[in-house]
Formats: C-alpha cells, sequence, structure tokens
C-alpha cells in the first residue's frame, strides 16, 4: 500500500481539476487520446526572493502515478456530471475508457534534493496527451508545496549552520499545529525532513516517513502544578529519559535553576537532563545567561533549545548576537512556508507529435519574454568547475535532447531575458544532465532513493553551490540559459506566432 493513499483512498484519481477531465474527453472525442505529447513541469521565479530552490516531491508523484485508475466509485461520480443543459458530461463510452486506463507514459525527473532554478524542467511527461493532460494539476499540487517547504527548510537549515562541517546545531521542524491542513502538515514534514531538519514533533509523519520524532513539554504542563519544580520533577519521575524542561512560564532565568535542581536529582538516579526550551522573551541574551548557568552547575551538555516564531532570518540575527541555542525548534513559519505560500510551478506543453510521427515543438506566448514557455524535449545540463575538493556548479543548459549540436565543440547558452548574456562552456567540461528516467512505458525504473539519501543529496548540493547563490540577501543569479540552437528556435517560434496573431 503507498502511504499516500494509505491516508487517503484506494483512488486518488479525481485529485485532478475538472478542466483536465474535460481536455481529456475532449482528445478522445477527437481521437486524439493517443496523440504523443510531451509536457515539462518548472517554476518561474525562486522562493522567498532566493537564488535557489530544492526540488522535492517526486516521490509522491511518482507513488501517484503509478497508482492511476478510476475505480468504479471514481466513475460513478464522474457520471453523476452534467452540463448546461442537465445532460451527462460525459458519454459511457468514455467512462468505460477511463476504466481500462493505467498509467503508460515515460517520465524523467531532477532527482528529490536536487539544487534546482528557475525555468529547468523538474519534471519531464512524455506519452498519450490524454494521460500527460490529467496528471497535471496532482504533479504540480505534490511538487509545488514540497519544493517551497525543501528550500524554506534549506534556508533555515544554513542559517542555524546545520551544513557546516562539524556541525553542532540541529532543527526541529513544529509546524503540525500551524499547518495547512492534514496534508499540508504531513507533506511539509517531509520537506522540512528532506531540507535538513534533523526531527519532526509530528508523530503520523514520523510512522509514514521514518522521520524521528522528537517532543518536550507545553506550558501547560507546568501550570498544572503548583510550583515550576514540582511540574519539572513529576515530569522527571515520569520521563526520565526525555527530559527538555520548559523553562520560560514564569521567570526564564528561575526556571533554568529549578532544571539544574531537578538535573541533579534526575543524575542521582543514573539519567541525564537533555536540555531546557526558551520559548519568549530575548532568546539571545536568555540563552547566553541559561548556557553560563547549566555549565556552572555541570551541564555542559545540556541542549538549550529555542521556539517563538522562528525563520531564517531570527536565527540568523539571533546568531549574531551570540546566542547559544544549539537546537532551534521552528514550526509556522517553515510549515506554512509563510513569506511565500505558493511555488508557482507550471506544466506546459513542449511538443506534439504530427499524424506523419514528427515532433513539432510547441510555445506558449506571454507578453513578458521571459513567461514564454521553451520548446522542445527538454533536458538540462549542469556544468561544473573543480574547486577545492568538490566540483562546483557553474552554470545549467537547458536543451531539447533531439538537437544535435557537435559535442566536440564548445557549447555557447544564451540567457532568455537578455540575449546578450552569453556562456561558453568548453567542450571537456565536467557536466550532469539533470533529469533521469523515472517511468518508462508506465513502469518504474529504477530504485527510489531512501529519505536519508535525498536528505544527503541536499547538503551535497548546497556545498557545490556558489555561496553568493545562497545568500539572503540580493543573491547572485545563478546562470541559467538557453542552448543556442534552442534560443534560436524559440526566438523564431515567438516571431512566427506573433505574425500569425
Ligand atoms: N534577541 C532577539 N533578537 C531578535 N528577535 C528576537 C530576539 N529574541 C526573541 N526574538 C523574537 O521576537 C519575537 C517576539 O518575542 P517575545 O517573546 O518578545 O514576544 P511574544 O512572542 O509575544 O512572547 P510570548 O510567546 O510570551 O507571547 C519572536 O519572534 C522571537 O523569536
Ligand atoms: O513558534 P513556532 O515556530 O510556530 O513553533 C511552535 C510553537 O508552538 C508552541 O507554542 P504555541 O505557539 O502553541 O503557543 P505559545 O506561542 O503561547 O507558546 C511552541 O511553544 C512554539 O512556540
Ligand atoms: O515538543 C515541543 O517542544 C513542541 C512541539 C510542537 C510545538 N511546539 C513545541
Amino acid at each position: 500500500m503507498h502511504r499516500l493513499n494509505e491516508l487517503y483512498r484506494p483512488s486518488l484519481s479525481l485529485l485532478t481539476d475538472l478542466y483536465q477531465l474535460t481536455m481529456a474527453y475532449g482528445y478522445w472525442k477527437n481521437g486524439l487520446a493517443e496523440r504523443e505529447a510531451v509536457f515539462h513541469l518548472f517554476f518561474r521565479k525562486n522562493p522567498f526572493d532566493g537564488g535557489y530552490a530544492i526540488a522535492c516531491g517526486l516521490q509522491m508523484a511518482v507513488e501517484y502515478l503509478e497508482q492511476l485508475r478510476f475505480d468504479s466509485q471514481d466513475l460513478s461520480y464522474l457520471a453523476t456530471l452534467t452540463g448546461a443543459d442537465n445532460q451527462p458530461l460525459f458519454e459511457d463510452a468514455f467512462l468505460d475508457y477511463l476504466g481500462e486506463l493505467h498509467w503508460t507514459c515515460d517520465v524523467d525527473a531532477i532527482p528529490e534534493g536536487t539544487v534546482v532554478y528557475p525555468h529547468e524542467p523538474l519534471v519531464r511527461v512524455q506519452g498519450p496527451i490524454l494521460q500527460c493532460q490529467l496528471v497535471e494539476t496532482p504533479l504540480l499540487n505534490l511538487i509545488n508545496f514540497q519544493t517551497l517547504v525543501a528550500t524554506k527548510a534549506a534556508r533555515v537549515c544554513s542559517a542555524a549552520g546545520v551544513f557546516l562541517p562539524h556541525a553542532a546545531d540541529r532543527v526541529i521542524e513544529f509546524g503540525l499545529r500551524r499547518a495547512q491542513g492534514i496534508d499540508g502538515a504531513l507533506s511539509a514534514s517531509r520537506a522540512a525532513f528532506i531540507g535538513g531538519c534533523a526531527a519532526t514533533s509530528n508523530v503520523m509523519a514520523g510512522r509514514l516517513y521514518g522521520i524521528p520524532v522528537v517532543g518536550t513539554h507545553a506550558h501547560s504542563w507546568v501550570m498544572t502544578f503548583a510550583s515550576e519544580r514540582e511540574a519539572f520533577e513529576l515530569y522527571a519521575d515520569a520521563m526520565p529519559n526525555n527530559c527538555v524542561f520548559l523553562v520560560d512560564t514564569y521567570d526564564t532565568l528561575e526556571g533554568v535553576r529549578k532544571a539544574v535542581e531537578v538535573g541533579h536529582r534526575l543524575r542521582a538516579t543514573g539519567h541525564e537532563m537533555l536540555g531546557i526550551r526558551l520559548d519568549s522573551g530575548d532568546l539571545a541574551w536568555l540563552s547566553i545567561e541559561a548556557r553560563k548557568i547549566l555549565d556552572e552547575a555541570g551541564f555542559p551538555d545540556a541542549s538549550i533549545v529555542a521556539s517563538n516564531d522562528l525563520d531564517e532570518r531570527l536565527i540568523t540575527s539571533l546568531k549574531r548576537q551570540g546566542a547559544r541555542i544549539d537546537t532551534w525548534g521552528v514550526g509556522t513559519k517553515l510549515a506554512t512556508a509563510f513569506d511565500q505560500p505558493a511555488l508557482g510551478g507550471v506544466y506546459k506543453l513542449g511538443a506534439i507529435r504530427d499524424e506523419n510521427g514528427t515532433w513539432q515543438p510547441r510555445i506558449k506566448l506571454s507578453e513578458q519574454t521571459i513567461k514564454v514557455s521553451n520548446p522542445g524535449i527538454l533536458q538540462v545540463r549542469r556544468f561544473e568547475r573543480e574547486s577545492g575538493p568538490v566540483s562546483e556548479h557553474r552554470g545549467d543548459m537547458i536543451f531539447d535532447e533531439q538537437t544535435k549540436w557537435d559535442q566536440s565543440h564548445d557549447v555557447t547558452m544564451v540567457d532568455p531575458a537578455d540575449h546578450h548574456r552569453q556562456k561558453t562552456f568548453a567542450k571537456d567540461t565536467p557536466y550532469t544532465d539533470l533529469l533521469q528516467p523515472v517511468f518508462r512505458n508506465g513502469e518504474i525504473v529504477g530504485e527510489s532513493p531512501s529519505l536519508q539519501a535525498i536528505r544527503d543529496r541536499v547538503r551535497d548540493q548546497l556545498s557545490r553551490t556558489p555561496m553568493a547563490v545562497q545568500r539572503f540577501e540580493n543573491p547572485h543569479e545563478y546562470p541559467v540559459g538557453l542552448e543556442q540552437g534552442l534560443f534560436h528556435l524559440k526566438a523564431d517560434m515567438i516571431h512566427a506566432a506573433r505574425e500569425r496573431t
């Protein structure tokens, strides 16, 4: 059973916009259902005014596509839908066709955990146009949100220094109570773990995805008892192996002293106090003072957890102020991607075969040149440069896999927003082609990576991404261009399309 289905119902096939089904019906009615097409899923702008994004959500998309079937309940529901004349929207023969339908497309995708940039196809779907079109909405639903949250998590974790060698800090995701509904929370926990968080407070996410779960206690626990001291003692008696005391219910530094007293008592029974949590007040000053109290009392290993509307900017500021926090509890701003609640990923037709079987590239025009989609069957080539122990990413070139340029020569890419900006890579520059096969004829190819492997990939990718691209303020724009031939094809197509209109 897939994890996605485990939460909901056996078939997720109705999880789409009705217009995908109206188009599917149109293709079927016109005998075009099986016409081969290629679509690309990409976004146009990095989230959070940042310089990069982290691809995320593919595994769920794979699970969704693999199970794509309309069961009898789905079909019965679709049979009830009517048009303006009160007649059924879909004729029975079409519903029979849907009942027989299963996924037969090829899918290539950039692996989860890869650093990605605007206009790069994260997912490419090739196959019968009816199927390609039907999955637009669920693919966007699954990939937009997780890519957004994984990016947010990577930013929060880099602010906390999680990706530094020998890092001691951890970020814990506390978002469930403020997340956008059940799946918003679960997807956010998964994406946050991929983006670098060490654990989640969401127990269901722990069970479904194998993410480590952690928990301290709330103010209500302290408020239940006559004194803070009694509250800590009873908690320690009940759970001697999980003692992180929330110290800010009354007077924070007094709370730390009470925690120390109970910590000594705990130690006498053979257990160690794990740490304290700060949840209000000046977190920089309080953490510095709390650290002194803990160290002087013989608890140098006790952790200082902080929470309270934290995000990457606040964490950066607290670090600059010398805060002695080592565990950052981040909820609302992470799980809701607070400062940008959606990634504007889109899914566009790149090419379609004509009656003779020849691929015809397609574009979608826009007033803004940068919004014009890229034609063809696209791949992304990431060029690298040796730089110390790792090779650094130097630039990404989007190209049409069908274009055969002379690979024994240097290759030039052109910035689609400004054709004067060009970059040439020598013919022997090392590169990786980012899109990798995921489905062939509807069958999964290769193994899906573990969540841990995806998480490791984020760390590795960020170590290869120029720091100037990763900074929060005015990040450097990472070079992404179109292979020269593709650039010219696109320019010609725009010209021809504008002539036609
Ligand atoms: N040293 C600091 N520098 C910058 N921001 C801080 C610092 N310490 C705390 N903050 C942040 O300031 C915001 C307000 O915190 P503060 O505890 O004053 O108010 P609060 O959230 O209303 O407290 P409470 O949780 O008791 O209601 C929070 O987002 C907190 O993380
Ligand atoms: O601040 P976040 O990043 O969302 O992290 C989760 C928050 O949830 C809890 O308190 P809650 O907000 O429920 O109550 P409080 O503000 O009164 O502490 C916890 O103490 C954190 O402050
Ligand atoms: O375990 C915690 O400290 C926790 C969990 C959820 C939200 N805030 C805090």
